[in-house]
């Protein structure tokens, strides 16, 4: 009856994670999963068989930005966004709330819905719940996401009342504008900001649209870790066991094992590939800053543990040299080994849930990676 269709698998002894499989139309998924961003239909630096050498299982693109360039009508005209971009795996596009709302004072929000000014030429545009489901729907993928409201942070308890109030609104509008259920999935998301009942409020109000799978909004967004995992630990708890929780904009090391550890099965991050374009890389040791005066003659690979197609044939000396000349190779070969690491991070994870070892898991990964508990 939907296009996703999520099968729980096992729930660890230990922690209370979930191994699961989510069945889409472009093929299986198996979580927990990190999801690349490919915010204008490309991995930035990234070929999709280069994802897919990696193990990427499924990427995310952005509804505002391929709106905006190079439009909806040309990407379903070129007949959709798989093979627009070449990608014939799950894609789950957001639904470009978040990124109109970081437009900051560009945009203004009514109950119709966002009218804004275009990041790239300045051009007046509106967004509302039914252009954002027309715009996926054209797009083609495989999940689409609500048009919500993420709140600030900090922002007081009427802001955010109000918005989540506003944000299941647009759900239900959202749902009566989506066409062609069979093929895409509609995802919900949950609000409340940091406030325990009001996303215990919108729990109940999101939850009540019967949809295939769900998402934690409002996340991320500049609030202390401590307190992210304090909204996680009493919010996956109301949401379904048979469907997907999705934090949406969750990337690094600790943040993707908290996250599981706390019930949550998808997330998605421009972390790996943006700091790989300023030259960081994330390592088994922890973070190496390969531009570092120090990595001049190192001639060992940025991680002598990892077996990417990066660290098996350069070494720090060399991406170093590469990053200083501002050579494109750098955020390839950066990107690559980053994306990899997080990948086979969240497949060592799995094994770890299969094994019920996902807190020894967590121990030994943290002490290596110079996290403190
Ligand atoms: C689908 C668009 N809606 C939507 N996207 C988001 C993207 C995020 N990205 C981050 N940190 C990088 N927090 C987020 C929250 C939301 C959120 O609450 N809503």
């Amino acid at each position: 009856m939907y296009a996703v269709r999520y099968e729980l698998i096992k729930t660890c002894k230990q922690s209370g994670a979930r191994l699961g499989r989510l069945h889409t139309p472009h093929g299986v998924i198996e979580t927990p999963i990190f999801m690349p961003v490919g915010t204008q239909a490309t991995v930035k630096a990234m070929t999709p068989e280069e994802l897919k050498e990696i193990g990427s299982q499924i990427i995310l693109s952005n509804t505002y930005h391929l709106y905006m360039r190079p439009g909806h009508d040309l990407v379903k005209e070129a007949g959709g966004l798989h093979k627009f971009m070449n990608w014939d795996k799950p894609i789950l596009t957001d639904s470009g709330g978040f990124q109109v709302f970081s437009l900051g004072p560009l945009r203004k929000i009514t109950e119709e819905g966002v009218n804004f000014r275009s990041h790239i030429d300045g051009s007046k545009h509106f967004i509302s719940p039914e252009k954002a489901m027309e715009i996926q729907n054209a797009l083609g993928s495989d999940i689409m996401m609500a048009f919500d409201e993420c709140a600030p942070y900090p922002a007081d308890r009427e802001y955010v009342k109000n918005s989540l109030e506003r944000t299941t609104r647009w759900l239900k509008r959202c749902k009566e504008a989506h066409k062609n259920t069979e093929n895409q999935a509609l995802f919900g998301i949950i609000q409340g900001g940091m406030y325990k009942d009001l996303r215990e409020q919108s729990a109940k109000e999101v939850l009540a649209v019967d949809l295939p799978g769900y998402a934690i909004g409002g996340l991320s967004v500049g609030e202390p870790k401590k307190l992210m995992y304090e909204v996680l630990e009493y919010t996956t708890p109301l949401m379904p066991v048979d469907k997907p929780r999705y934090l949406m904009g969750v990337g690094s090391p600790d943040d993707l094992i908290e996250g599981v550890i706390r019930g949550v099965d998808m997330f998605d991050c421009v972390l790996p590939t943006r700091i790989a374009r300023n030259g960081t890389a994330m390592t088994s040791e922890g973070k190496v800053v390969v531009r570092n005066a120090k990595y001049a003659r190192d001639f060992t690979p940025l991680d002598p543990e990892c077996d990417c197609y990066c660290c098996k044939n350069y070494t720090r000396a060399y991406i170093r040299h590469l990053v200083k000349a501002n050579e494109i190779l750098a955020s390839r070969l950066i990107s690559t080994h980053n994306l990899h690491f997080l990948l086979k991070l969240m497949e060592q994870v799995r094994q770890a849930i299969m094994e019920d070892r996902l807190l020894d898991f967590r121990a030994e990964f943290f002490q290596k990676y110079g996290y403190e508990l």
